[in-house]
Parts: structure tokens; C-alpha cells; sequence
């Protein structure tokens, strides 16, 4: 990655991966440098998934493997490479909701009904077998090339490095609402020579309504808009093919952090709580909201990856279309209970499963999970929610994008981040929603903190598993209930006394008797793996002002030295820029220290 002044006078040279593009020195087009790690994340990830298409191709033609009936009449296959569940492979392989083979026959799933029909030279009717053999013709067929949208493209930098980058891709079609981008876009294009040009098709367009006239047809759909997808998330779940990719980002992390609860309620149908959590509930919240709008269309989605980095989430989900699964999705999502006083929270399902007559189904959830007042501190709890509470990874996927990344080590010109954030998310415990703060307990009790790999030791000891998270290098995800962990912390403080305080949280949590008797030798899990080898799991920024930029086409101010350094804002401007730090307008107001402000708010709140 670098930039160079090109003769062109008040053009750029902006080279980024195999793709350069041409910058005009005015803002009249957007261009982030520090998405890099956002581009190198999703390329890694298109990657993967084109491997898995040919992998997946390549059993099912040795296997001649059949097609199954399931009991609501779909289309299924007993074993899945990737993990996921209940899905049509054929679909995930051609990326379209029908296959078809040579010799007239086609197998088709209607998507809004989940009935599956077999057509022979046009005729029509339902299946009535229950195994529907597809054997030696499957393998003559290639997967086709993924189609990719780049709904929100800018100056065209992302699709180009898709076209470009990505072997085995098929088409990248450009969106963008904006006259300038376009016409970036397509001068881009050209600037990158043949590939690009055979490749990438730029449109002038409202990717709303693009993305709503052409349902069903791309395998990945790529949102990267300013601040919030929220209004593109309904047409973006279904322009998606079944089995496609939904790849898509969201840089209002204020509002999705709970600095402003109404409006993240808004955009989101969620509530946040503040909690040192709060950029993994923003990545949950992200990921509730699109299940919702994909079960609006019989649709569901699995997450693949789920990342936090800099300043923005960012989530991959695959779309299916499901009538029965769907039926499973408040079994994935739960309130959040938080308590005022001290840093407990608890989850609160929205569904549960019943069994009946060997059938399983499900019902509301069971509730309150809590009592009126904190059984730790005696403070009254925020509730916030719903979150998706599944795994937001499939830690299949993480290992092999991990894999790909390693391979092509030189291909990715942000290979130690997305190395390390990945390497991080390998070790995650997935099945556990959010985390505890070391730090956070500690400043409740008005402690000194134990170390991390004491405190993990505590918990292994105890019988319950302990990880790290990719959000926040002092979060530890445990499946430890909130009152294992104060008791770790009772007894921690028992060896470690505190001196005498005024009633708070803090005091009425350590009034109580520890009711466990916490064992802090060393465990031998106690230390991550990446850890142990010495690999690289938190990375700083490697430059100032490495964060969001302005919007195209507003005036540079000196307002945004902040943002862009003052040497770029002013050159923008001519004169030299202001050092001094000024607010900035909201969606492009990251948050690093949302989590402070949030507990600091927090306090004052209750
Ligand atoms: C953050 S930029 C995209 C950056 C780009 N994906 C990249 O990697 O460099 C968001 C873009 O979305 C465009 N945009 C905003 N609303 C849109 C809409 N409704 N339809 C299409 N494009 C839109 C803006 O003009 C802007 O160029
Ligand atoms: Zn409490």
C-alpha cells in the first residue's frame, strides 16, 4: 500500500493490494486508508469461500451424494463441509435457488414455501420421492463464479481488489448514488487494465432499490456505508442468493454502544446497555437486526465472522431461506440484564425448545432470569436487547480463513492485523455471549486485580472454561455464572484486602460469604494458545489518526484535524490547520472510549 503524486496534477496514485486507483485531491469521493483491514478481511473471507464452493463440489462428485427429503418436504443433505445446518449445499455451490443438470432435469426449491419440485423438459411436479439421486452428471459441473455486489463502492477501490484479487470470482458489480463516485469508478476501472475492465461494472444507482429489483441474484453482497447499514439491511437480505455471503459494516458506534439507547432502538430494533462488553453487543445487535429482516423473507442467517476492529464492526453471515428454520430464531437471541451497581449481567432467551410426541418445537422463553435487585450487589438492573446470543463465528470458517491468510501471507498488505484479530477469534469460546472485565471487576471492589492468567486459573479450577476476546485485550469470556465470579473475587480479596469504604456495590457484594473456595494455582489452560507461541493477538495502530475520515464532499475544516492529522487537513485547507481536537459530526464520531464513557454515565445513571 502506498501513494504517490502522479502527473496528473490533483490526482493520486493510491495503490492498495494489485488495485490503484486515482484520487482527486478535493474530497469528492471516499477514500479511508484505514479500511485496509476491512478490504484484507473481506478478500480473506471470499477467498474461503470459494475454496469451500470447490471443495464441497469435489465430495459431492465422488460421493455421487444424494439430495435428501426433510420432513417439511426441503431439500437437504445429511452432511454440510462448513458446518452449517439444514441448507441446501447445491444452492450454496451455484449460488442461485436452482441447479441444473444436464439432461433436462431440474431441481429447484421454492424459496417462499420450502417445497421442493423436480422438473423434467418443463414439466412440473412435486416430489414424492424421499431421495432424489443426482449422481455422475454433478460432476461435470463447475461451481459457477460467485457474483459480487459492491453496493456502497465509493471510489470503486474494494470491488477492484475483488476483481483483481480474488481467483475464481466472477463479476463485481459497483453501486453508488453519487455521480462523482461513479465516474471515479469507472476511471478506476479502466486505470487497472484488462481484468478489471472485463470484470467490474459500475452503476449509478440507489443500491436500495438495485438490491430490491434483483433478488436472489449475487452470492456475496458487500454493505460499507457511512455510519449505519440500517436502511439497506431489508433489500441486502434479499438480493442475496441462498447460500450467499452478506459481508457488512457499521462504523455508528456511538449509537450502537449506547450512547444513544432511542436511536440505536430505531435503527436497530435493540436497545444497548453500557457495559465494557459493548462493542461485542454492537456486533450482536448488527447481527439481530439482519436475522430479523431476513425472516421477514423466510430467511435466516449462520454467521461465519464477526469483528470489531479500530472503529466499526463488521459481520459475515451466510443467508438461507428456511420456512422451518426460521421458527428457531428466538432460541438465538436474548435480553440483556445488566446490573446498575456492579458489572453482572445475565441473559435472558426469548424462546426455548419443548419436546412432544419425539417432536421438538419452541415456546417462549422462561422469565425473569433475575430478581428485582441484583442477587450480588442488591442494585436494580437495565435491561437491553435483544442480541443475537449464538455463536457469532463458525470456527471452522475462522480456522480456514486463518489458514488462507497464512498461505498468502505476502497477498494481504494488512496481514499482521487480520492475522492477529483472527488468530484471536480461533480462540474465543463461541458459545459464550460477551464478557467479564478483569479491570472492571477490580474498580467494583475497589481491589487490586489479579492477574489474567491467576484469574483464568481461578475459573479453569472451578470446573468452567475461560477465554480472551478479539474486542477487548482485558475481556475474558467465561461460561462461569456471575456468582462463581464474585466468589473468585471474595476469596481473591480475602488474600488481597481491600481498605474500609463507604456502603456501595463493591461493599455489599463482599459482605456476603464466598460460597466457593477458589483454588488459584496455575492452571495449564490458563494461558491462550496464540500466548504460548508468542503470536501476536492485540496490535496498536501503526499511525496517528488512523480512524474514520470525512464524508465525500464536505468542506475539510479545521474541525477535522482530528480526524485526518493536521498535515492533511491543512493541505485541504491551504492554511495550517488547528492541532487542538474538535467534535465532529456524529457518524463519523468513533467512539474508542465509548466503554469509559459508558461506565462513567453508568454510575452517574443509577
Ligand atoms: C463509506 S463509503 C464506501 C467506501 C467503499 N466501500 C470503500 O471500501 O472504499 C459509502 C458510499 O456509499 C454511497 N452511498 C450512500 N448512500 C447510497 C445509496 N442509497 N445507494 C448507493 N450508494 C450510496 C456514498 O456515496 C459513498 O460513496
Ligand atoms: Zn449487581
Amino acid at each position: 500500500m502506498g501513494a504517490v503524486e502522479d502527473e496528473l496534477g490533483n490526482y493520486t496514485i493510491i495503490k492498495e493490494g494489485e488495485a490503484e486507483i486515482l484520487m482527486h485531491s478535493s474530497n469528492t469521493v471516499f477514500f479511508n486508508k484505514a479500511q485496509v483491514y476491512n478490504r484484507d478481511m473481506s478478500i480473506a473471507v471470499l477467498r474461503t469461500f470459494i475454496d469451500k464452493r470447490k471443495e464441497h463440489d469435489a465430495y459431492l462428485s465422488k460421493k455421487g451424494k444424494p439430495l435428501n427429503k426433510n420432513l417439511n418436504g426441503e431439500l437437504s443433505e445429511s452432511i454440510t463441509l462448513d458446518g452449517s445446518s439444514g441448507a441446501i449445499e447445491d444452492e450454496k455451490i451455484n449460488g442461485a435457488t436452482e441447479e441444473k443438470v444436464n439432461g433436462g432435469i431440474e431441481v429447484q426449491q421454492n424459496q417462499y414455501d420450502g417445497i421442493a419440485k423436480v422438473t423434467q423438459e418443463g414439466e412440473e411436479k412435486t416430489t414424492s420421492e424421499e431421495c432424489i439421486k443426482i449422481p455422475s452428471l454433478r460432476g461435470k459441473q463447475e461451481p459457477k463464479p460467485p457474483i459480487v455486489l459492491e453496493a456502497l463502492a465509493a471510489s470503486g477501490l474494494r470491488a477492484l481488489r475483488y476483481s483483481r484479487e480474488i481467483e475464481g470470482i466472477g463479476k463485481v458489480i459497483a453501486l453508488d448514488n453519487d455521480k462523482a463516485s461513479i465516474e471515479a469508478c469507472n476511471r478506476n476501472i479502466k486505470f487497472n487494465g484488462f481484468v478489471a475492465c472485463s470484470k467490474v461494472d459500475a452503476y449509478l444507482a440507489d443500491a436500495r432499490v438495485y438490491m430490491l429489483t434483483h433478488q436472489n441474484e449475487f452470492d456475496a453482497v458487500d454493505l460499507d456505508p457511512y455510519g449505519s447499514p440500517s436502511v439497506f439491511l431489508d433489500s441486502a437480505v434479499q438480493s442475496v442468493a441462498d447460500g450467499g455471503i452478506l459481508m457488512c459494516t457499521a462504523t455508528d458506534m456511538a449509537v450502537l454502544c449506547g450512547n444513544n439507547g432511542e436511536v440505536c432502538h430505531s435503527k436497530y430494533g435493540s436497545y444497548p446497555v453500557k457495559g465494557k462488553y459493548c462493542h461485542e453487543m454492537a456486533l450482536r445487535i448488527l447481527l439481530a437486526c439482519i436475522e430479523n429482516h431476513a425472516n421477514r423473507y423466510k430467511r435466516y442467517i449462520v454467521p461465519i465472522l464477526s469483528v470489531y476492529m479500530d472503529f466499526y464492526v463488521r459481520v459475515f453471515v451466510r443467508i438461507y431461506t428456511s420456512a422451518s428454520a426460521i421458527k428457531e430464531t428466538p432460541l438465538k437471541l436474548s435480553y440483556v440484564y445488566q446490573c446498575v451497581g456492579c458489572d453482572s449481567f445475565h441473559l435472558q432467551s426469548l424462546g426455548r425448545t419443548v419436546c412432544k410426541d419425539n417432536s421438538v418445537k419452541s415456546a417462549p422463553g422462561y422469565g425473569p432470569v433475575v430478581p428485582q435487585k441484583c442477587s450480588d450487589c442488591g442494585k436494580r438492573f437495565n435491561m437491553g436487547g435483544p442480541i443475537w446470543s449464538a455463536p457469532i463465528h463458525d470456527k471452522q470458517w475462522i480456522n480456514s480463513i486463518l489458514a488462507n491468510v497464512k498461505a498468502m501471507k505476502e497477498r494481504y498488505p494488512a496481514f499482521e492485523k487480520i492475522s492477529a484479530v483472527l488468530t484471536t477469534i480461533s480462540e474465543e469460546l463461541d458459545d459464550v455471549p460477551l464478557f467479564v472485565s478483569l479491570h472492571s471487576l477490580c474498580s467494583t471492589l475497589k481491589c487490586t486485580s489479579p492477574s489474567a492468567v491467576v484469574f483464568r486459573s481461578a475459573v479453569i479450577n472451578a470446573g468452567f472454561r475461560i477465554s480472551g476476546s478479539h474486542v477487548d485485550p482485558l475481556g475474558l469470556k467465561t461460561d462461569a455464572p456471575m456468582d462463581v465470579i464474585w466468589d473468585i473475587m471474595r476469596c481473591w480479596v480475602k488474600n488481597h484486602p481491600v481498605k474500609a469504604q463507604q456502603d456501595n456495590s463493591g461493599t455489599a457484594i463482599l459482605a456476603k460469604e464466598p460460597k466457593l473456595q477458589a483454588n488459584f494455582a496455575r492452571a495449564a489452560a490458563s494461558l491462550s494458545k496464540a500466548k504460548v507461541k508468542k503470536e501476536a493477538r492485540y496490535l496498536p495502530n501503526p499511525e496517528r489518526h488512523w480512524g474514520p475520515k470525512v464524508k465525500a464532499g464536505r468542506q475539510i475544516t479545521s474541525k477535522h484535524s482530528s480526524l485526518l492529522g493536521p498535515d492533511i487537513a491543512s493541505k485541504s485547507l491551504g492554511k495550517e490547520a488547528e492541532t487542538e481536537a474538535h467534535k465532529v459530526e456524529q457518524d463519523e464520531l468513533i467512539v474508542h472510549s465509548t466503554q469509559e464513557t459508558a461506565t462513567k454515565r453508568q454510575k452517574t445513571d443509577c
